[in-house]
């Protein structure tokens, strides 16, 4: 009845006007002030919003009358965060800090680039005004600080892929994430030791390179590309490399991507301390209409305009236009133009079985600072191979077998994925395991030289064939020089 009553005697501007001053009279005689922290600020996403609720979910010292918990799939840790309208203490430096989560359902969809999500999420912050000053210069600093440490250590670190179609998520993301769980690290990687501490070296001097980076005018960004035959651990060396740094992972998904304005829009949305790899470039992206303009200098190859034509489709006004107009320079623009320094340490790393297929734009000096050839199983390799396949160390194994391996191992061409195929089947038997890997190299060296030996001999019937023709045609070159000869002599006598 009285709200009947109210609304009939108090019209809405009334009421509002009302509200609003109410509102100042008391906010002029709290000892309170209040700030709304909301997850999304006008259509980017509020990074104080996400370090807050992962401060808050993880600060020990909070004691919350209701918590909501959570665990995100395939996690292996629960995180929990504050429900509804519920309310949190924190102290810092002895002062007092009120949280309340407010959760409400968005009432009409403003216009905008991208559809915002339903419900609107937020935290208020209430800290007493003498504290204002201190709360903003420290507390808000120690709070984005604290939740970044945080999500090194606990969260697991996350695999990210672009959506389909470069489509969007509901808050606007165009990655879709899952955590990142593979086992690789340096120590099971096989590769040959020095190369493999070199490579460690260089990603330590680049996780702590902050300061060279700055005091060079360079951005905080390195490129890898990993080149080799399939099966000689690409893939693993890049998890290994996470693993290491403890980066997440974007796996760009370049078939995917439509356009270069796509391609910068997902480089815009990676975070630091991440890893973007872009798997077998050179399926990756067609290559055939470009034009070559074969400028090459001293061995390197030049970026001309024409040498970085479209790789889809363009109009005659050099528009985007349909599926798949990504173009070359699109791509070294996100590795190595101004947008590549969005953001900070991130690392590019590109893999290919075929160098040679690749355009030497992209292998140009400056644009992936180290390559690193993925080889085929060495003995050193092998070595490793054995301790994590079969707990082997090189002491426990017979000097004559060592022997035999060393003398095989390079021969055969095997890759790590072949041998460690073998070694998993046996590795009940690891006496057998080692005998029959013994034997697959040995067969495999055989069948490699046999075709050397084919080869050889082809070659040589084809020099042998050319060779003979190349007489023949000598032959039948004097033999038309001598018939002209005894003609124009017949002519003379004749004349
Ligand atoms: N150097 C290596 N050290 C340890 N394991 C390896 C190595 N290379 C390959 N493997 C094993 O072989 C499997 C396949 O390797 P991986 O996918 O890393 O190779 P790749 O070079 O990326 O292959 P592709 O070019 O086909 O993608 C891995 O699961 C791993 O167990």
């Amino acid at each position: 009845f009285s709200q009947t009553l109210l609304h009939t005697v108090f019209p809405p501007e009334l009421r509002f006007a009302s509200v609003k001053l109410l509102n100042k009279i008391f906010n002029w005689f709290s000892s309170y002030c209040y700030f709304d922290i909301t997850e999304i600020d006008g259509v980017n996403t509020n990074e104080l919003y996400n370090a807050v609720q992962l401060y808050l979910s993880s600060s020990a010292s909070i004691t919350g009358t209701r918590l909501s918990l959570t665990r995100a799939l395939n996690s292996t840790s629960f995180t929990f965060g504050l429900s509804n309208n519920d309310c949190i203490i924190d102290t810092f430096n002895g002062v007092t800090a009120w949280w309340e989560h407010f959760v409400t359902q968005r009432q009409s969809q403003t216009f905008s680039w991208r559809p915002l999500p339903d419900e609107k999420r937020g935290f208020t912050l209430k800290i007493e005004k003498k504290n204002k000053k201190m709360i903003l210069s420290s507390y808000l600093d120690f709070i984005m600080d604290k939740a970044n440490e945080i999500r090194r250590k606990n969260q697991d670190r996350l695999l990210y892929t672009n959506s389909r179609g470069g489509s969007l998520d509901s808050r606007g993301n165009p990655w879709e994430s899952v955590p990142f769980k593979h086992p690789s690290t340096f120590d099971t990687l096989a590769m040959d030791p020095v190369k493999k501490l070199e490579l460690m070296a260089d990603l330590k001097d680049f996780a702590d390179g902050q300061l060279f980076y700055q005091k060079t005018g360079r951005a905080w960004k390195r490129g890898y590309l990993l080149y080799g035959p399939p099966g000689t651990g690409k893939s693993s060396m890049i998890a290994a490399m996470a693993n290491y740094l403890g980066y997440d992972i974007y796996d760009l998904e370049l078939t995917e991507v439509n356009t270069n304005s796509e391609l910068r829009k997902l480089l815009m949305k990676t975070t630091s301390k991440s890893i973007i790899v872009i798997e077998d470039i050179d399926c990756s992206i067609t290559l055939n209409n470009r034009k070559k303009s074969g400028a090459r200098s001293g061995g390197h190859y030049d970026s001309s305009p024409t040498d970085l034509m479209r790789i889809g489709s363009i109009s005659p006004m050099g528009e985007e236009h349909g599926a798949n107009s990504i173009t070359l320079s699109g791509l070294l623009n996100f590795t190595d133009g101004l947008w590549s320094c969005c953001g900070s340490e991130r690392i590019f790393v590109f893999t290919t079985n075929h160098i040679e297929k690749l355009d030497p734009a992209l292998l140009r000096c400056g644009r992936m600072d180290m390559h690193i050839f993925m080889s085929f199983c060495s003995y050193q390799a092998l070595l490793i191979l054995f301790k994590n396949y079969l707990g082997f160390e090189k002491h426990e194994l017979e000097a004559e077998l060592m022997k035999e391996f060393e003398s095989v191992i390079d021969k055969a061409q095997m890759t790590p994925a072949d041998i460690s195929e073998v070694l998993i089947k046996n590795r009940r038997d690891k006496h057998k395991a080692v005998l029959e890997l013994l034997g697959a190299l040995k067969s495999r060296a055989m069948k490699n030289s046999m075709i050397v030996v084919q080869d050889v001999e082809e070659q040589e019937k084809r020099a042998l064939e050319m060779t003979t023709t190349e007489e023949e045609e000598e032959e039948e070159e004097n033999c038309n020089d001598a018939l002209l000869e005894t003609c124009s002599s017949k002519q003379e006598k004749m004349n």
